[in-house]
């Protein structure tokens, strides 16, 4: 079974009272473990479909099945639920919070759910250590360099151990080389087993990819598998 399961899913946004279509009849599976890219022109649809996929945007119309569970037969509370313990996000724009430590924005990926975690001490220390922060523990992110406020960002993402981290220009905001550091993390992670999809616009990145999923007007245009 697909971790990932979208069936003919159409999404349409109101703007000031206009239906703009954002997508018209996506499908698309994604199996645990993948590293999938979704490229394509801006306006095409990319990131609809990725806050589709980590249930922050429920879709106008279609089946939505997550780990075989229909996502849009869940309430509000199970979809929120869904998210804190099974799915982590990394934005373009980092999105830490201003005034929380390195350390206490990574532990914030554990104060979603609503049960209490165990060790939550040493899983945010371990996250740090995985991204190389471990020594900027107690700074503020306006301390931090661009590249290590997105690699506390994926501390964040990934401190409650996700099946699926989902990531949007996760180096947008960042040079070559603080980008090629943090995409290592995001394949390092996704070679030990975390599903990975992104969208990019860079083809470098695309390249890494276990399959391309291009986008064209709200629809999926190409579907390209590497050969492993
Ligand atoms: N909140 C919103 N309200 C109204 N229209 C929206 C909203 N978000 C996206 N859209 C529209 O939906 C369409 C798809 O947008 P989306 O952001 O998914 O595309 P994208 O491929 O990610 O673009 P980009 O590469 O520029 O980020 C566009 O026409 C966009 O203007």
């Amino acid at each position: 079974m697909p971790l990932i399961q979208l069936d003919d899913i159409h999404h349409t946004y109101a703007d000031n009272g206009r239906p703009v279509s954002a997508l018209s009849g996506v499908s698309l599976s994604i199996e645990a473990g993948e590293f999938v890219a979704i490229v394509g022109p801006s306006g095409s649809g990319k990131s609809t479909l990725l806050n589709i996929i980590g249930t922050l945007e429920s879709p106008s119309r279609g089946v939505y099945r997550f780990d075989g569970t229909s996502v849009s037969d869940m309430s509000g509370r199970e979809r929120a639920q869904l998210r804190a313990s099974r799915i982590g996000f990394v934005f373009q724009n980092f999105n830490l919070i201003d005034h929380l430590t390195v350390f206490e924005n990574i532990r914030l990926g554990l104060r979603y759910r609503r049960e209490p975690v165990k060790n939550e001490h040493e899983r945010v220390l371990s996250a740090m250590d995985r991204v190389g922060l471990a020594h900027r523990a107690d700074h503020l992110p306006r301390e931090l360099s661009g590249g290590q406020q997105q690699r506390c960002a994926i501390a964040r993402a990934i401190v409650g151990d996700p099946q699926i981290v989902l990531a949007d220009e996760p180096t947008g905001s960042l040079d070559s080389q603080n980008a090629a550091q943090v995409l290592g993390i995001l394949t390092e992670l996704n070679s030990r087993g975390t599903t990975l999809v992104i969208v990019t616009h860079a083809p470098s990145q695309a390249d890494r990819a276990g399959r391309v999923v291009e986008m064209h007007d709200g629809r999926i245009h190409l579907s390209t598998r590497r050969l492993a």
